[in-house]
């Protein structure tokens, strides 16, 4: 496995990679198993794995966690060598991000539900992944499911700037009780870790009640979702539904709906999503 941190050691790393087919994992670190089952999608369609691990200060707003998000380098460099990642990738702040860097990517859909109350945040992701597309030219991307907004605009991104790769997506790893994993559940204090399962517990709930078919009923029922969240503890952001295609209000004629939701336990953003009708 090669480990880089610059430009210039990527450049000459990539080099060497250039005969395989190439799938770029992009990650913030503090990898767990739902990082792990990205890597093993794309090694079991046949690419060779990069792998980046970049906390990107242009997706985090004023008073988010940034300074204090886990960054346990030797472990991750530990797993991703356990796991055949061939190239892994942890660059410098002042080199992904120039000093008076004020161009970004974006998307209307970008300022929606966690857009809503992250503003800015979706610019920045898709800032630094069309930099880390530049970066490595991958044949495809992958992605993970529990980020579903994220994926969405990715994907927008891909199509309508005609990157040359595919994006691939992951379903949501879960723990046990069906907490979606993700490197902030480590925030949790042990009596939220047994809150946390609530917030997938009510969206299969959800599933399981139906989609109500006119849209103020849809509206009452979402404010009702919300209102069981709080019960059970979470301070909700929102709970929306959206049109799987469009990621907007569902219309009549969509084809797949989403529930998507997220919600803080104390100082904890939680998020997660449901495809209604699969
Ligand atoms: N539980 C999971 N199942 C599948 N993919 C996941 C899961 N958690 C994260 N990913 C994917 O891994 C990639 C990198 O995500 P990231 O490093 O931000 O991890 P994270 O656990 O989501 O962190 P955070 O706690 O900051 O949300 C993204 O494509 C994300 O969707
Ligand atoms: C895609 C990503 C690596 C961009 O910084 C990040 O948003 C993440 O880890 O999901
Ligand atoms: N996985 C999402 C990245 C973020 O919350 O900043």
């Amino acid at each position: 496995m090669i480990h880089v941190s610059s430009l210039d050691e990527l450049k000459e790393a990539l080099s060497s990679e250039s005969d395989h087919p190439l799938a770029l994992v992009p990650t913030m670190g503090a990898l767990h198993s739902g990082h792990v089952e990205l890597v093993r999608h794309a090694k079991s369609r046949g690419f060779h794995v990069a792998l980046s691990i970049f906390v990107n200060p242009m997706q985090f707003g004023p008073g988010e966690d940034l300074e204090r998000y886990p960054r346990p380098l030797s472990a991750d460099l530990d797993l991703c060598q356990k796991e055949g990642v061939s190239l892994v990738f942890t660059p410098n702040v002042s080199e992904m991000v120039s000093e008076n860097s004020s161009i970004r990517v974006s998307h209307p859909v970008g300022s929606l539900y966690c857009g809503a109350y992250r503003p800015g945040h979706f610019d920045g992701v898709l800032t630094i992944v069309a930099k880390l597309f530049h970066l490595f030219s991958p044949d495809i991307a992958v992605f993970g499911q529990k980020d579903r907004q994220q994926l969405f605009l990715i994907e927008r991104m891909v199509a309508e700037l005609d990157f040359p790769l595919k994006i691939e997506s992951v379903k949501t790893v879960r723990e046990y009780d069906g907490l979606a994993k993700s490197s902030r559940n480590r925030y949790l204090s042990e009596s939220e870790r047994l809150i946390a399962p609530f917030l997938y517990g009510r969206l299969l709930k959800a599933k399981e009640e139906g989609v109500p078919k006119n849209h103020s009923d849809q509206q009452a029922w979402l404010q009702e979702i919300s209102k069981n969240l709080s019960t059970l503890g979470f301070r909700p952001d929102y709970v929306s539904l959206v049109d799987r295609e469009t990621f907007l209000p569902p219309t009549r004629d969509s084809s797949g709906l989403i529930l998507l939701a997220a919600a803080w336990l104390g100082k904890t953003r939680l998020i997660d999503n449901l495809e209604m009708d699969e």
